[in-house]
């Protein structure tokens, strides 16, 4: 409703992807500008500070490519981190495949200030008595980022040599609808996290909070690229869907971006990356938040979208 304030506003950035190398291009051919992804990362800070009103800011992960030459991964997460964190208030990240092509959990979680047992990266936070954020961890069995002989690494390749036929175990080829999503650079929700997050939404429907999910990997096939979408995104929606209380689901990895409404009603919605934006463009934003009602406010490449749903 115009005029009216929000609870509270957060800010919002995905697949910033920076690496200090030339322009490139993605696989089926979209320009990459991987210096670039630096300065609409150094807008989207400055903007949320000038807003002066955001309680936080969620970085929806991948801060770095990995193209990034290994050697200088180490200093290149720092650097990224460094002007994530010259934003005035608390942030919150979380990781993408990109994150982890480049360092393992246990050197990237503690960079990330990700709260964290036994390198797991999922973990919640409620920034008002009203609203409950769920942060998920979308490469818990992920065949990057463990260790080779971690037992969920072993159980992905298993997992993927049973899902998809190809050598190149990242190529969708042969691979048809849904199944398109089984492939090494996407990842899914392992068990002890399905039971957190069954017990999350469990405590926050007693306690009448609004839950806004987060994770890198998008949950809704309507949302996004086959190619892009969690392994298991179906077992967690029917997690989400035995309660009321999740309203929207956030997510990046499929860098065109997109929205969707589910059979429940819930909003999904993909952001646009920050590494696709040509010199001189932008694709961040700012997220009003209601009582019945979220507004992404984007700048540039974002699309603005307004998400109503019941209270
Ligand atoms: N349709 C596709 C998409 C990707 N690949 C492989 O995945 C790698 C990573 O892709 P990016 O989106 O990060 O460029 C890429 O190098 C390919 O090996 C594929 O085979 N088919
Ligand atoms: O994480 P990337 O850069 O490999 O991109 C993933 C694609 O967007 C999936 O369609």
């Amino acid at each position: 409703m115009p005029g009216k304030q929000p609870l509270f506003s957060f800010g919002i950035i995905s697949d910033v992807q920076y690496a200090d190398i030339p322009d490139g291009r993605s696989f089926i051919g979209v320009p990459r500008y991987y210096r670039h992804s630096l300065l609409v990362l150094q807008r989207a800070v400055k903007k949320w500070n000038d807003h002066q009103k955001l309680k936080f800011a969620i970085n929806f992960g991948d801060i770095v490519d990995g193209n990034c030459p290994k050697d200088q991964s180490l200093n290149v997460v720092k650097k990224v981190v460094d002007e994530f964190e010259k934003f005035n208030g608390p942030l919150y990240h979380m990781i993408g495949n990109h994150c982890l092509y480049n360092l393992p959990r246990n050197k990237l979680l503690p960079l990330l200030k990700i709260p964290s047992s036994d390198g797991r990266a999922y973990y919640d936070f409620s920034p008002t008595p009203e609203y409950r954020f769920v942060v998920l961890d979308g490469y818990d069995i992920s065949a990057i980022g463990w260790p080779q002989d971690h037992p969920n690494t072993l159980e992905a390749l298993k997992f993927l040599r049973e899902k998809n036929p190809n050598t190149e175990k990242n190529s969708p080829s042969g691979l048809v609808g849904l199944e398109r999503r089984f492939l090494m650079f996407n990842g899914a929700v392992g068990k002890e996290q399905m039971e957190w997050l069954d017990d999350v939404l469990q405590d926050a429907t007693k306690s009448k909070q609004k839950v806004v999910v987060c994770c890198h990997l998008p949950l809704d096939p309507g949302a996004t690229s086959k190619e892009a979408i969690l392994w298991n995104y179906n077992e967690v929606m029917d997690v989400i869907h035995r309660y009321n209380c999740v309203k929207v689901c956030l997510a990046g990895h499929d860098h065109k971006g997109g929205h969707s409404i589910d059979t429940h009603g819930i909003h999904h919605r993909v952001f646009e990356a920050a590494l696709e934006c040509p010199p001189g463009t932008d694709a961040f934003g700012y997220i009003d938040v209601y009582e019945n009602r979220i507004s992404l406010v984007g700048t540039g490449l974002m699309e603005s979208t307004d998400i109503c749903f019941d209270p």
